[in-house]
């Protein structure tokens, strides 16, 4: 592909880290943030002294705070904010673009109360005359190790097939690998609901519980970010791909993770308020939860780990207490969707 003009919306840790990747890929990078005084210290200094210091930015990213400068002459948009802002950017984008251009957004949350996924903020924000295609690009990617330019891969999807090539094409290079996919659904819901899954896994490590609880949590987690996603439109296989266990693996592992590390500090007795200002950085799996808590309502679907997270998060139970309950929960199968599923088919043949 040759090399494009591609505006990365958001200086935060993972923007700074894909306008690096799109660097390596000699693309010239205009780096948006909402704020002029960083936009400076990024010029002058090429680090990103409040989110990765410790990496040097080549001069083809050139960080700007006016969104006009930044995405006037670009062809490819990538938002790379936290979920919660995503609207109020994409209005800004939508006054300061000039041209159409193909959109890609990489934040990994859903909205509280509108249920809306990130594309779908964006289908419903951005004009026509700014968006050509959307796309979008997740998996299992730590900005931290992005930048060691240490292997990562991760999916682009969009219904548009050719999109997500050209998206492919414009990340993809010898550290960092890009499949496609075009369910866009099921990419999107694994990206947002691993978040809890790595928030709970947090806890569980605080709380002093070792690796079996974690292994639980992970694949009892894939079960019900499954069950719900697929309820939501998603193809059941998309869960078993990078952007659903492999992305549940890595948050629930890694210290990098803003989640499981805020989990960690709920589980050793801090209060959320506390934690989420100690953290500097987004931890979109709180707003998630409630989110995925009023959707598994409204789906009718069974998601325990959700649900106790939530009366952690939002109504005060204690962490160990909400262990204990999930623990003492009825008894069940463990394929219980596969066994209700077949118990729907013997009826209809009548066995
Ligand atoms: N970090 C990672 O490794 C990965 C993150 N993601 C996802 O990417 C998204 C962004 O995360 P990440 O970069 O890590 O977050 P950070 O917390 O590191 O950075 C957030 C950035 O957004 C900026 N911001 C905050 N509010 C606004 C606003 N109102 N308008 C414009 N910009 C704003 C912040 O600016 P300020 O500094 O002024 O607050 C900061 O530059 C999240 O959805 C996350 O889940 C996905 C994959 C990997
Ligand atoms: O999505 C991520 C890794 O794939 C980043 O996770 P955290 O937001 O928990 O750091």
């Amino acid at each position: 592909m040759s090399n494009l003009n591609i505006a990365v919306l958001g200086a935060g840790s993972w923007g700074t880290a894909l306008a690096l990747v799109l660097a390596d890929n000699k693309h010239q990078v205009r780096l948006w943030t909402h704020t002029e005084a960083q936009a400076d210290i990024i010029n002058q200094t090429h680090t990103n002294q409040k989110y990765l210091p410790d990496t040097e930015l080549p001069e083809l990213i050139r960080a700007y705070s006016d969104m006009a400068e930044a995405v006037s002459s670009a062809d490819m948009i990538v938002f790379a904010v936290p979920a919660k802002v995503t609207r109020e950017v994409a209005e800004k984008v939508n006054t300061a673009a000039e041209k159409q251009a193909i959109v890609v957004h990489v934040s990994k949350g859903i909205e509280p109360d509108s249920h809306l996924r990130i594309s779908e903020i964006l289908e419903e924000t951005l004009s026509a005359d700014v968006m050509s295609d959307l796309v979008v690009l997740s998996g299992p990617s730590h900005a931290e190790e992005v930048v060691k330019r240490h292997p990562t891969t991760v999916t682009a999807a969009s219904d548009q097939i050719e999109a997500a090539e050209k998206v492919q094409d414009a990340f993809m290079n010898q550290h960092f690998r890009v499949y496609t996919n075009t369910d866009v659904v099921g990419v999107e819901v694994g990206g947002a609901l691993k978040n809890i899954i790595a928030l709970a896994a947090g806890i569980t490590d605080g709380l002093g519980y070792g690796d079996n609880a974690k292994a639980a949590l992970i694949t009892r987690g894939l079960a019900e970010i499954a069950r719900l996603g697929t309820k939501m439109g998603a193809n059941p296989l998309t869960f078993s791909g990078l952007t659903g266990v492999g992305d549940l693996i890595v948050t629930c592992t890694s210290v990098h993770s803003r989640n499981w590390r805020a989990g960690n500090m709920l589980g050793k007795g801090h209060k959320l308020e506390e934690v989420l200002s100690s953290m500097g950085m987004v931890v979109e799996g709180v707003r998630t939860t409630k989110a995925a808590y009023q959707l598994a309502d409204k789906y009718n679907v069974s998601m325990p780990i959700t649900s106790a997270l939530y009366h952690v998060l939002f109504e005060g139970v204690h962490p160990k207490e909400a262990v204990d309950q999930l623990m003492a929960r009825v008894k069940t199968h463990e394929m219980e969707d596969l066994v209700n599923i077949l118990e729907d088919q013997d009826g209809k043949t009548g066995n």
